[in-house]
């Protein structure tokens, strides 16, 4: 049964540097400032554990994956975070250990109130940019998801999931099938997100109408690099219901299911599809 009363979620931004313990220091304030003002779903963002001095590091603090039992420091804290505050805990990213000793998976798990798995989804666009002195390329490091949808079914109904350059991959958003809400933990870079990251996510709510919490990396790293931050929630509608535009915090705001039934019912775009 689905509880169709409004309800607060968060996204947590952080600017997180090249230490596990301090990152995960800062999130568990941030989500523990979320779940005092209300939310019942807080998101973390990409890389919340760690932005490496190398593409490298992460290889470093790989843990395996246990869904009966949190494997490593990083599944512990989410863990334990979720089921100290009650809520429901998208943790960001999660380096997992792959079958290529050299790379790992960048896994968004979700745990529910009670501390237990609840959803897994591994990455599967890998981002690469090349401009002037930036360069990305996460295949260097990471191994892509298997291309398949993730959602998972909580009270308040289905949500989706995606990270961060997924959002550049409409038909991923439209395989999730009817989902209220859509979570994206990111790091978009400065320079991209300056130009897309808003209107990518806007698009993304309006064509599926349904919200979008979209938790980011915003601010100057540790290892010299710069994200676009503007952590946010999207209604429906495309409206911003909150946003954090730089540095460490939050971007809370409620989430009202009948404005989803209200905006299929007086535009049923997604009843017109034709493909
Ligand atoms: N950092 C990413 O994965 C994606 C990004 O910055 C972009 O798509 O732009």
């Amino acid at each position: 049964m689905t509880d169709s009363a409004p309800f607060l979620v968060a996204a947590c931004q952080t600017v997180s540097g090249t230490h596990v313990e301090a990152n995960l220091a800062a999130a568990g304030r941030l989500v523990a400032e979320a779940a005092a003002q209300g939310a019942k779903l807080v998101a973390l963002p990409e890389y919340f554990c760690l932005m490496g001095a190398s593409d490298d590091d992460k290889v470093r603090v790989r843990e395996p994956f246990d869904a009966a039992a949190p494997a490593g420091p990083i599944q512990r804290f989410l863990s334990e975070t979720a089921a100290k505050h009650g809520i429901w805990l998208v943790g960001g990213t999660v380096p997992l250990a792959a079958d290529d000793p050299a790379k790992v998976l960048n896994t968004t798990l979700v745990y529910g109130p009670d501390g237990a798995v609840a959803a897994r989804y591994d990455k599967i666009h890998l981002f690469g940019f090349r401009k002037g002195e930036e360069s990305y390329d996460e295949s260097r490091t990471i191994v892509a998801g298997e291309p398949q949808p993730a959602v998972f079914d909580a009270p308040f109904g289905r949500v989706g999931l995606s990270i961060c350059y997924d959002l550049r991959f409409p038909e991923l958003f439209r395989a999730m099938g009817d989902v209220g809400l859509i979570v994206l933990p990111a790091a978009f870079t400065h320079t991209t997100g300056s130009a897309h990251w808003e209107v990518l996510l806007r698009a993304r709510a309006v064509e599926n109408q349904c919200y979008v919490l979209a938790s980011a990396q915003g601010g100057k790293h540790e290892n010299g690099r710069r994200t676009w931050g503007h952590s946010m929630l999207i209604d429906p509608w495309g409206n911003i219901v909150s946003v954090k535009p730089e540095g460490e915090g939050i971007a809370i705001g409620a989430i009202d299911l009948k404005l989803i039934e209200a905006t299929r019912g007086n535009l049923p775009a997604l009843r017109h599809r034709r493909m």
